[in-house]
């Protein structure tokens, strides 16, 4: 099986070699692997943040590991050009749609998270986000208002379809849990979202055994902090998701924490930490690369069929925790590396 490493920009590499060693440990020789520039890395190398080799190795294996990609080298390029643009492309290339993002607090974490340990523990959610439409991909640009003054625009639309995607990805998922999904949306305010709701609730017909709630948006992230044990499934927008993932991270102890898979309809994926490039600690040997490599237990579960394997690596990130070792973001001192070298040393 074929898997293909795209490291990109800032601490994406540092981490995706901790993942690489992990991976090795546990699944040997039975993953091939081919790596490619993407992000900034590949504009300096290649001219594109998205070059067609690296689009088509990811096309071509069985699925991808991602680091992270943004440069501020590449602040004043062309919007096509900055590094974002190559995650963008990827998702929407291969069609990703499905974005889940796992939020569960380990107990040894309890002291992490920026909630009181007795509300902290409670968490044990998983974010589905729509990943290829919304605001991100509706028409956009600058212009000239009617009174002479520059105005930026981004479109945010969704037709049923991609919400009914979505929407049954959310109900399954919540199946194979605790059978409650909430649907978070702005129903009060925007089309797309009133669009979003009536879409849920007929979809919801497919599923009696599941319990449907819907919260709006800016209830949805006050209630992530005061009582995120209430949640099961949140399924939700592009956008919503991206900001309700980011604070769910923290309530479970750090970003450096959280993985994700990005899913097509036949369960080909990529998979990635939710953080980005992190330029303010890049290559200070501060990442907590936890999240890449339960990003690629994700990947063994999900797309590779390994789900012993998948099962391996988190029971030793457990155990690593469990014996103590931190990186900086949950109050520690221990090194990207050092903290590769006790996840190997409990597996
Ligand atoms: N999927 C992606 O590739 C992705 C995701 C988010 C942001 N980005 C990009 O990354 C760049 C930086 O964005 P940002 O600063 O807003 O978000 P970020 O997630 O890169 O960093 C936010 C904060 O969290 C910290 N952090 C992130 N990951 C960490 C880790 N593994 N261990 C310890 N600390 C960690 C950083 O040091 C920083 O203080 C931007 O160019 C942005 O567009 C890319
Ligand atoms: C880098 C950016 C385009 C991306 C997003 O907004 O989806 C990131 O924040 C994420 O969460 O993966
Ligand atoms: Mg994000």
């Amino acid at each position: 099986m074929l898997v293909a490493l795209l490291p990109g920009d800032g601490i994406g590499p540092e981490v995706i070699v901790q993942a690489k060693r992990v991976l090795d440990a546990v699944c040997g020789d039975a993953l091939r692997y081919e790596e490619a520039p993407v992000g900034g890395a590949a504009h300096k190398a290649e001219g594109h943040p998205l070059p067609p080799a690296t689009l088509d190795l990811a096309r071509r294996a069985d699925a991808i590991l991602f680091g992270a990609v943004g440069d501020p080298d590449c602040d004043g390029l062309e919007r096509h050009l900055r590094p974002e643009q190559a995650i963008l492309g990827l998702r929407k290339e291969l069609t990703l749609f499905a974005n889940l993002r796992p939020a569960t607090l380990f107990p040894e974490l309890a002291d992490a998270s920026a909630l009181r340990p007795e509300v902290a523990k409670a968490i044990d959610m998983v974010i589905v986000r729509e990943l290829n439409g919304d605001v991100y991909f509706g028409e956009k640009g600058m212009r000239t208002s009617a009174s002479g003054r520059r105005q930026g625009y981004d479109v945010m639309s969704y037709d049923e379809d991609e919400v009914a995607r979505i929407a049954h990805v959310g109900f399954q998922t919540a199946r194979a849990r605790r059978g409650k999904l909430c649907s978070v949306d702005k129903a009060n305010v925007l089309e797309t979202s009133q669009l979003w709701r009536d879409v849920v609730i007929e979809v919801a017909a497919d599923y009696p055994d599941i319990e449907l709630s819907h919260m709006y948006v800016d209830n949805a992230a006050m209630q992530l902090v005061r009582n995120p044990g209430q949640f099961d499934v949140i399924v939700t927008g592009n956008l919503f998701g991206d900001i309700l993932s980011d604070q769910a991270s923290m309530c479970a102890g750090s970003i450096g924490m959280l993985p994700s898979a990005s899913l097509d309809a036949d369960q080909k994926g990529l998979y990635e930490p939710i953080h980005g490039s992190a330029p303010d600690i890049a290559g200070q040997g501060k990442a907590n690369p936890l999240a890449t490599i339960l990003s690629a237990a994700m990947m063994l579960r999900y797309s590779l069929g390994k789900a012993a394997e998948a099962d391996r690596i988190e029971a030793a990130v457990a155990k690593a925790l469990a014996a103590g070792h931190r990186t900086a973001d949950l109050g520690g001192s221990v090194t990207t590396e050092q903290m590769g070298d006790a996840v190997l040393a409990a597996l």
